[in-house]
């Protein structure tokens, strides 16, 4: 007696993310309500149930949606405003002036459209976000029915959004209260970095955290300079300070950590904080370089993210898998380190796991929800094929993205988006575009226009 389903994918090679390293050939994925029924061979599926509809991928690779665990989504708006320059360069010379003229809920709800296209686009079924306006961040991934973790961000100057720590965290609340009955829509507490929020705020939301069973997710150990000055200025660094305030432990996720001793490896490990790993905007800022393989071989938990557009400068997790993969292998100086299953785990899995959603999604498998990718390998950069996560994290590129789903539903379907207008959403942004360029000149001395 066959069961009925909405939707039967069917691939070509289907992978799981769990068990890791597993490829199945020719299986399919059957979805019922958003959900995964099973995922089994293609002749017993047809065997097994009656679908509505039934896709059919011959040459492609499908596997779970993938977690992009860091990224400042509405700063999509802000790409290529200003390049080539170190971290707090940038944030205090470019971009946190240019956040504080434009940034509202129509810049936020813009930027993060034009974010959402993209990621869609490129596989990603689930962002994790830091940004002001985590209102709009939530109903924008909602309306377009993208998974989102959304950051309840503090930090200790004002904003449009907030005032002070107590009204950061006091909206932030409101916000998840707003959302929770939203499959859709997590949270995660968001203090921006150790140098931008006191002890004070701190262990107020370290309370919080506690209480309500929720992660914090905060820039830590992103470059030298904000080590040194942590030492120089309190004699202590910052992920002793976080482990002081109780805040290392299986809830804290760590974004970036380029600066850490063998010690600190140690520390992170012992605790169970998962790291959140974002290459290319640590390459493009020269910050440094995450010690991901030595991280991994010691337990901790990697998530891997794209950072904002604004230091990457794309929110492409295929092109992200592979920086992962090639730089973990020349800062470990072994070609073995992080391969490329792994990579694939760190981009689904392990960050769904960092996020506390590792139940919901980040592989295949009965019950989860049924957020998928599929990547044509017909190609020539793609051919043969041997393996396909060899050819998804260190060949494919993110226009190989044939479709994508999120909670069942098609997003993209043959490389086109269905559920937002693509011209509309690119309109907006070279608007925005526009004017902040205009007021970036008429702020300069004439002659110095570039
Ligand atoms: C409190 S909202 C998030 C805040 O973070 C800024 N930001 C973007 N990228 C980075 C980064 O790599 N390190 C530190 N801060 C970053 C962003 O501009 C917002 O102001
Ligand atoms: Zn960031």
């Amino acid at each position: 007696m066959s069961q009925s389903v909405d939707t039967l994918i069917e691939a070509a090679w289907v992978v799981p993310v769990a068990p890791e390293d597993t490829v199945l050939d020719n299986h399919a994925v059957a979805v019922r309500d958003g959900r995964i029924v099973d995922v089994l061979p293609i002749d017993e599926a047809r065997r097994r149930f009656v679908a509505e509809e039934t896709v059919n991928l011959p040459d492609h690779v499908l596997t779970a949606g993938f977690v992009n665990a860091h990224t400042h989504a509405a700063m999509s708006l802000l790409r290529g405003f200003a390049d080539d320059l170190p971290l707090m360069t940038w944030l205090n010379e470019h971009v946190w002036p240019a956040e504080g003229a434009f940034v509202g809920p129509d810049f936020v709800r813009d930027g993060t459209e034009l974010a959402i296209a993209e990621m869609l686009k490129g596989g990603t079924t689930c962002f994790n976000d830091m940004y002001f306006f985590p209102d709009v961040v939530a109903r924008t991934a909602s309306r377009h029915g993208m998974r989102a973790s959304v950051g309840m961000i503090v930090i200790e100057f004002p904003s449009a959004w907030a005032q002070n720590p107590a009204e950061y965290l006091s909206k932030g609340l409101a916000v998840r209260d707003d959302f929770k009955a939203d499959p859709l829509i997590s949270f995660v507490f968001a203090p921006h970095a150790p140098y931008t929020v006191s002890d004070d705020s701190l262990e107020k939301l370290r309370g919080y955290a506690d209480e309500l069973d929720c992660a914090v997710h905060m820039h830590v150990h992103e470059t030298a300079q904000e080590v040194a000055d942590a030492e120089a200025q309190n004699g202590e660094r910052p992920l002793a300070r976080l482990a002081r305030l109780g805040l290392l432990n299986p809830s804290m996720l760590c974004v970036h950590m380029t600066q850490l001793t063998d010690e600190e490896v140690e520390l992170v490990a012992t605790h169970g904080a998962s790291v959140l790993h974002c290459p290319e905007s640590n390459l493009k800022l020269a910050s440094g370089f995450c010690p991901t393989a030595r991280l991994d071989a010691a337990g901790v938990n990697l998530g891997l993210g794209t950072d904002g557009a604004a230091s990457n400068n794309d929110l492409d997790m295929i092109g992200e898998m592979r920086t992962a993969a090639m730089l973990a292998k020349t800062v470990a100086g072994d070609a073995a380190a992080l391969p490329a299953s792994r990579v694939l785990h760190m981009a689904t899995l392990g960050g769904a796991r960092a996020l506390g959603l590792d139940d919901q999604i980040g592989s295949l498998e009965t019950g989860k929800w049924a957020d998928l990718t599929a990547v044509n390998l017909d190609r020539f950069s793609t051919q043969p094929v041997y393996n396909p996560v060899s050819q998804l994290v260190y060949a494919a590129s993110r226009d190989q993205v044939s479709d994508v789903w999120v909670a069942g539903r098609r997003l993209l379907q043959t490389g086109r988006l269905t559920a937002m207008d693509e011209q509309d959403v690119a309109r907006r942004a070279r608007e925005w575009g526009r004017k902040i360029d205009e007021n970036r000149r008429s702020r300069q001395p004439t002659g110095k226009q570039s």
